[in-house]
């Protein structure tokens, strides 16, 4: 990963906290329009009838919206918004010190849900269910366990990884929310929105080049528009056509499907040493220097998406669409399987 630039990774960056470009309320997010139209419906009852609304798990790529969408949750509720994450709760104490100083009906997010240590975990499925907690005070025989009653609260949930998450977890959230890659028109939409609030117009063509290339993610939009924006300033005349866009995300190794270097190892690999495959997860993951959730997590899920590759019982496979990005020719067979 040494020739992979950071910026376009779709991991969390103190940009991100940069709260400019997040959109606040239900109506200014694009995109995930039926996951938007079905929490409009139940933010609104659970306000009609004065109740916390149901626990929500949204699970997706990095980058799509899910830490977005819990806060505008809170917001178009009314309510407090706390924030964690499954790493941080190391001990079941760190979680029950969270929920009770919960107010009614407050937002309560956990990113990262799927890394929750199982003591901590334990903690969750009583405090979901019945809104309760149960202590253990003291140790040895004089330990003894209180019931704490908690206040009515909404746990929302992120996870990139919902094949991690144990059942009984799983099947606690009422309201399990998936999402998706965004097409190109609505990252078009939010491409222009964002040039314009960061002072540097992009004409529908600019801002066209810069969605088609963001691997179908919101915060990749977000950094590639910041940094199409540096070269406008600086070596252009402050707008984005689509020349100043492209000379742009060129130079920044953003080729024209928005794969980046990260991207074109791995097809690469696949191509080169392994024929196309079929080749496993873990060979892949030691070849790149690379961990196996984040080639599951965060390089893979666009490939699949973009019809790249293929997984298999046996391992990953290029698909023909590969071949062609990378201007190679499959070995013979390899288009007998994919027509
Ligand atoms: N629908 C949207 N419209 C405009 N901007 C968006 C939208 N969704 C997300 N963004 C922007 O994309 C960035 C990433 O969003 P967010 O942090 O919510 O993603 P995430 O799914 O929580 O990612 P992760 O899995 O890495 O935590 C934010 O800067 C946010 O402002
Ligand atoms: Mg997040």
């Amino acid at each position: 990963m040494v020739d992979a630039d950071p910026t376009l990774r779709p991991e969390p960056l103190p940009e991100d906290h940069d709260r400019a470009l997040r959109p606040q309320g239900l109506s200014e997010f694009i995109g995930q329009a039926e996951a938007r139209a079905n929490l409009r419906i139940f933010i609104q009852s659970a306000r009609q009838r004065g109740e916390a609304m149901d626990h929500t798990l949204f699970h997706g790529p990095p980058g799509l919206g899910k830490t977005t969408l819990a806060q505008i949750m809170a917001r178009e509720l009314g309510v407090n918004f706390r924030m964690t994450s499954g790493p941080v709760l190391a001990k079941a104490g760190d979680l029950a010190a969270i929920l009770t100083n919960l107010e009614a009906r407050d937002v309560l997010f956990i990113d990262e849900i799927h890394r929750l240590n199982p003591a901590v975990e334990e903690v969750l499925y009583p405090a979901m269910e019945d809104f309760e907690l149960d202590l253990v005070i003291g140790e040895g025989p004089a330990a003894r366990t209180v019931r704490i009653e908690l206040q009515p609260f909404t746990l929302v949930g992120a996870t990139t990884r919902m094949g991690l998450l144990t059942t009984p977890l799983r099947d606690r959230f009422g309201i399990p929310t998936r999402l998706h890659f965004y097409t190109v028109d609505e990252l078009h939409e939010i491409v222009t929105r964002n040039a314009r609030k960061l002072g540097a117009p992009a004409d529908d063509d600019g801002a066209r080049e810069i969605a088609r290339r963001s691997r179908g993610t919101p915060r990749i939009a977000g950094r590639l528009l910041r940094r199409v924006v540096d070269f406008a300033i600086v070596e252009g005349d402050g707008s984005i056509s689509r020349e100043l866009a492209d000379g742009a995300l060129t130079r920044l190794g953003v080729d024209n499907l928005g794969l980046d270097g990260a991207d074109r190892r791995y097809l690469k690999l696949i191509a080169e040493n392994y024929a196309g495959g079929p080749v496993g997860i873990e060979t892949l993951s030691a070849a790149l220097s690379e961990s196996r959730d984040s080639l599951e997590e965060v390089i893979e899920p666009y490939l699949l998406q973009q019809g790249l590759i293929q997984r298999t019982p046996r391992g990953r496979m290029l698909a023909r669409k590969a071949w062609a990005h990378l201007g190679m020719t499959a070995p013979k067979g390899q288009n007998d399987l994919f027509g």
